[in-house]
């Protein structure tokens, strides 16, 4: 690949930090690997030395991918390149001591926090509200990403509900510490504020980074900003790469702003433009541009592209979202069988989950192969999260909320009135349920078989612990057989699919699990506890799991947030509703500039052919609804557009 102007100034720009604005299709991830080359093999820079920081794990992997043939496997693997959760991981792990943690934590995830703060609150109102609930766990969020623990966000309450949350927040936090535990938004709140406090660890990472690039810098939220100031520091070492019309994540803490900041806090930064899109035909991007001309954006960008011009785009008017999943379904039989393509060349995107129902029956109605990219993980899985518990207490005998998990499954007959009084004892006692199975005071409560059952449940868990300082590829081998986990599969499922599914999950778990403890050609072997913190915040690739799906030939559904990155040549949009895309909730909350960037990224995912779609009436709530095209249609440039009723 030939590198444009601008590219190439952008991979040569060393030493000023330097902002690329790089619009969809531009081609941000080939500048961040060539600059990691350039840095290298011109510049002479160490291979350890350079940090480069992406939105998932599996961009991280890509990028290593295309590395592969430029540098030398050596060389990188001993590039860092990771999330920023990882990376805050990677400095947690360094400085664990100077946080006051115990160095087996481990982490929490957002159903285990709401759990606790659940019984935190029920403690003390049966009839809690579950709204608040999701408020406080909100909140807590919100502090944390300001850099703010209880002590300082008790400093700065200003509303009601704050000064209502802070009480739960104080339990919280204290609560995490007893049991060594962190959350998803600790692995940035931790290190940036030990960062911020002391200076000479502060340096020490500053001199371990001397170059640090970030992709995807417009989902970055205000932690992670100053993560990478505190990083970076004076040396200004950095670049980042991003694209303002593509930010889609303030539900994250995402916001625009961090743009200007960083025009603010580098008086030096230059910033480059990256404009010709090399994706999309030239009426796709027009009809993209005049979209988000809509916002108001101060750092404008004006996309081109010299590729053909294109067909015109599609909307397509249904009566109904089973009409839309028909007509839809015709329209790409009839597409793929005009240009002999493959059904891996058309994508369905949406605005949110539940509309692929529709699209989904049709499609099983009329035996087409498809994938759902689900937000549903691999490791949401039952079968998966029991083992996981099993890991984790492993690793940390203070997770009660693994010890709860996995006491019974399988069955060993512990029932709700022992686990009542464990808690109420570990509760009294400030103690860990692990740790009251064993107390000799506790066992006065117990019958003699569930003192036995407990002991050789301790034992057991104590003798993992062994065998996880000396084989920990072993570890789940162990776990898996001296649970007789498949039996207890076998027994607790009566369907002979679903029984044949799990067990094949739990092989490809614990094929991969070992290969990511054993390390390959491309990264360093992990630590159980890295690897169990990375599910949570689901951050690692396993498509390893998916390769034999990837290849089959199936057209591809998702929603327009997990399309980001990819693209398509042919793109279906559905759903293009007021109060769908819009969203509701946008609508209310006056976003609509976030949703209209969402449709831009979906609109961007096309090469060659844009096809839009909305209904008439739709069955919402159970009842049937009238609905309107979404204003964002009549956003689009008249001339461009062929409206439709009927597909052939
Ligand atoms: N100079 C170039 N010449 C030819 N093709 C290029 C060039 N730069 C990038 N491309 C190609 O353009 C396509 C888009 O690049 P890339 O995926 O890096 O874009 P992006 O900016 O990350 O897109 P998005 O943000 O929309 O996901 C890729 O197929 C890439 O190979």
């Amino acid at each position: 690949m030939i590198l444009n102007k601008i590219q190439k100034k952008a991979i040569h720009l060393i030493n000023n930090p330097c902002l690329i604005l790089a619009g969809a299709g531009s081609g941000k991830t080939s500048v961040i690997i060539n600059k990691i080359i350039v840095l290298i093999k011109i510049y002479g820079y160490n291979p350890k030395k350079i940090f480069a920081i992406t939105f998932t794990n599996k961009a991280a992997k890509e990028i290593k991918l295309r590395l592969v043939n430029q540098l030398t496997m050596k060389q990188i693997k001993e590039i860092s390149i990771s999330t920023f959760h990882s990376l805050g991981l990677k400095i947690i792990r360094n400085e664990y001591k100077f946080l006051g943690l115990i160095e087996n934590f481990t982490l929490f995830d957002e159903k285990e926090q709401l759990l606790l703060l659940k019984s935190f609150i029920s403690d003390l109102d049966k009839n809690y509200n579950i709204f608040f609930l999701k408020q406080l766990l909100y909140q807590i969020s919100f502090w944390k990403n300001n850099l703010l623990d209880a002590k300082l966000a008790r400093l700065k309450i200003s509303s009601m509900l704050e000064e209502k949350c802070i009480f739960f927040y104080e339990k919280y936090e204290f609560f995490l510490k007893e049991h060594n535990i962190l959350d998803f938004h600790d692995l940035i709140f931790l290190p940036t504020n030990l960062l911020k406090k002391n200076i000479n660890i502060q340096l020490k990472w500053q001199k371990k980074i001397q170059y640090l690039l970030i992709d995807e810098y417009q989902d970055v939220n205000s932690s992670q900003y100053k993560l990478i100031k505190l990083l970076c520091g004076y040396n200004s070492n950095l670049t980042v790469v991003g694209d303002n019309d593509q930010s889609i994540y303030s539900w994250r803490g995402a916001e625009t702003k961090i743009f200007y900041l960083l025009k603010n806090d580098f008086p030096n930064l230059n910033i480059l433009k990256m404009e010709q899109n090399y994706r999309s035909s030239g009426r796709i991007l027009h009809v993209a541009n005049i979209l988000i001309s809509h916002n108001i954006n101060f750092f404008h960008k004006k996309l081109f592209s010299k590729l053909d011009y294109g067909n015109k785009i599609y909307i397509l008017k249904s009566m109904n979202e089973i009409h839309e999943a028909q007509q839809i379904i015709q329209y790409i039989k009839f597409h793929k069988n005009k240009y002999q393509g493959r059904y891996n060349d058309y994508a369905i995107l949406y605005r949110s989950n539940y509309q692929v129902r529709a699209v989904e029956t049709e499609l099983i109605y009329q035996n087409i192969p498809y994938l759902i990219h689900s937000g549903c993980s691999f490791f949401d899985l039952l079968e998966i999260k029991d083992l996981l518990a099993y890991l984790r207490l492993v690793i940390n005998q203070n997770d009660d909320f693994a010890f709860l998990r996995i006491i019974n499954v399988p069955n060993r007959k512990i029932g709700l009135i022992t686990i009542s009084k464990l808690k109420k004892f570990a509760k009294n006692n400030k103690i860990s349920l692990f740790v009251a199975s064993t107390d000799n005071r506790m066992k006065l409560q117990l019958r003699k078989n569930i003192i036995n059952t407990l002991n050789n449940f301790v034992v057991w868990i104590l003798k993992l612990t062994l065998i996880l300082s000396k084989k920990p590829e072993k570890i789940l081998e162990y776990i898996i057989r001296d649970t007789k986990y498949f039996s207890w599969i076998q027994n607790f499922y009566t369907d002979s699919v679903i029984i044949k599914k799990k067990k094949k999950n739990i092989v490809f778990f614990s094929k991969w699990l070992k290969k990511m403890l054993i390390g390959n050609d491309f990264h360093i072997p992990m630590k159980l506890e890295d690897i169990l913190i990375h599910f949570i915040c689901g951050d690692l690739d396993y498509s390893s799991f998916n390769t034999k799906k990837k290849r089959l030939d199936k057209l591809q559904l998702m929603t327009i947030h997990s399309s980001k990155g990819l693209e398509f040549p042919v793109v279906c949009i559905i759903g293009m509703e007021e109060g769908t895309l819009p969203h509701q909730k946008s609508i209310l909350d006056n976003n609509i500039t976030e949703e209209r960037r969402l449709l831009y990224v979906g609109i961007t995912r096309a090469k060659s052919q844009l096809f839009l779609s909305f209904c008439k009436k739709k069955r919402k709530f159970g009842m049937i609804m009238h609905l309107q095209p979404s204003r964002f249609l009549f956003e689009l440039p008249k001339r461009e557009i062929i409206w439709i009723k009927n597909i052939i």
